[in-house]
């Protein structure tokens, strides 16, 4: 079988609905075009990012799921300016991205290495604040307000080494929400925790995205992760990566860890996204589907 869309899921990309931008929605981030290859001396080159077209809405929550080595990161550090494209653009709301744009913040995995160990908890988060020029008392009071909406405000004075890895990642999540993103990128940022923290951080980032409306484009590996949070789940090829489908997530908007994964519906879900991964991992992709033997 080729990557057909069951009517029981629906894909944007499979049924040729007009782009967001196109239907003069707010489109928050536009990936138009991107194509990553890496050029590294005296080595053959490296296609990362074949070609990917995407938006995603302002307020929206995305997920990006693929196999190991697909590009994920590569596509993540495109978007936030790290990486210079081979092709294409990187559009954060209406200017292209040309290095690190203001209107984006980023959680990656190792909160270890992204908070300053010298600092409080009240200091790692207040410094982008600082940078941004904001004055003291604004600062004080958007510091305690993303303290509250992580449950840190106890920790406020601690350092970094005093908390627990789950308590640890709370602080980078309060930095990039006091700094009011934009658009909020999550790189594997619960790859290192244990599982019950996990499922309390995934809570977590669901319920600070409907409190605040802010746009998260959230990278994982995992994929019932993925299906939980997400209202959509862009799935990836393999490398060199396009888009394999754009999975949209009709999951009740509430949701709750027992409840929402016990749904017949999140079975279906996880199980059509499970079997795009498979069929990636074999090379099966949109640009050059597999003989009809090798196939399902
Ligand atoms: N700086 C670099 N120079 C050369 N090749 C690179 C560089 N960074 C990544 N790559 C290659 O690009 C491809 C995509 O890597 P990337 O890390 O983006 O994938 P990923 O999906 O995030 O992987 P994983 O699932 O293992 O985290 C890989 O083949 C990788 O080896």
């Amino acid at each position: 079988m080729a990557i057909t869309k069951a009517p029981l899921f629906t894909s944007r990309r499979a049924e040729a609905e007009p782009s967001a931008a196109a239907e003069g929605t707010s489109v928050a981030l536009d990936l138009r075009g991107v194509q990553k290859t890496y050029d590294t001396p005296g080595r053959p080159q490296v296609e990362a990012i074949r070609h990917l077209d995407f938006s995603i809405r302002r307020g929206e929550l995305v997920c990006v799921v693929g196999p190991s080595g697909a590009g994920k990161t590569t596509l993540l550090r495109s978007i936030a300016g790290l990486l210079d494209l081979t092709g294409g653009e990187v559009v954060l709301d209406g200017n292209v991205v040309t290095g690190p744009p203001e209107g984006m913040a980023v959680v990656f995995q190792e909160y270890g290495r992204s908070l300053f160990p010298w600092m409080t908890v009240r200091q790692n988060v207040e410094l982008p604040l600082k940078e941004k020029g904001l004055d003291k008392a604004t600062r004080r009071e958007k510091v305690n307000r993303a303290l509250e909406e992580v449950g840190l405000t106890e920790a406020a004075e601690q350092h970094p080494w005093q908390l627990s890895g789950g308590m640890q990642q709370r602080v980078a999540i309060a930095r990039a929400v006091a700094y009011e993103p934009s658009v909020l990128l999550m790189d594997e940022p619960f790859a290192a925790v244990d599982a019950q923290t996990r499922a309390e951080l995934e809570d977590l980032v669901r319920s600070l995205w409907k409190h605040l409306g802010v746009t998260v484009l959230f990278v994982t590996h995992d994929i019932d992760e993925a299906v939980y949070l997400g209202e959509r789940v862009i799935v990836l090829s393999n490398r060199p990566t396009v888009l394999m489908e754009d999975v949209d997530v009709d999951l009740p908007a509430e949701r709750d860890q027992l409840t929402t994964r016990s749904l017949a519906r999140f079975g279906e879900l996880r199980g059509h996204v499970y079997s795009l991964i498979q069929r990636a991992k074999r090379g099966d992709r949109p640009d050059a589907p597999l003989p009809a033997s090798k196939g399902e």
